[in-house]
């Protein structure tokens, strides 16, 4: 494979869009965290198709951080509280997984402290 320099020009991946990518991923609007159990897909590897710290040599060098600092808060979030659906999270009998907001997003769990 040959490469190609591209000087002074800044490329963005759509990241987003690589995500709900439906030749990639099945049901790719629905919440199936199952999905990367039991996957060779992996995003600290050269999977394209899940690339949220970039990729090669540019990889984000904040990834182990970023991923101890997330770990933790949610196991924190996870242990100290309860949580249940606001309403506006139910959708039928189903859990409305719709994004809301752009900059700002909209609550949809409410916490119930647990001690
Ligand atoms: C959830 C948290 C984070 C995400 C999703 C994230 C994602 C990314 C992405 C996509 C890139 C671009 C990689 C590329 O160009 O291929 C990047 C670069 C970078 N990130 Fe992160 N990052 C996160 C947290 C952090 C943290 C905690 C730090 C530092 C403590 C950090 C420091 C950096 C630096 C310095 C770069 C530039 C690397 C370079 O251009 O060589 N990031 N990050």
């Amino acid at each position: 494979m040959s490469h190609v320099k591209i000087p002074k020009t800044q490329i963005q991946l759509n990241v987003w869009t690589i995500g709900r990518d439906p030749n990639r991923w099945t049901d790719p609007e629905d919440f199936i965290p199952e999905r990367f159990t039991n996957t060779c897909v992996d995003f600290r590897r050269q999977n394209f198709e899940l690339v949220p710290f970039g990729s090669g040599r540019r990889i984000c060098p904040g990834m182990p951080m970023a991923i101890a600092t997330m770990e933790l808060g949610l196991l924190n979030l996870l242990d100290f509280f309860d949580w249940q659906l606001s309403e506006v999270m139910v959708k039928g009998d189903d859990i409305d997984m719709e994004e809301a907001g752009n900059f700002t997003i909209v609550k949809k769990l409410v916490p119930v402290q647990r001690y």
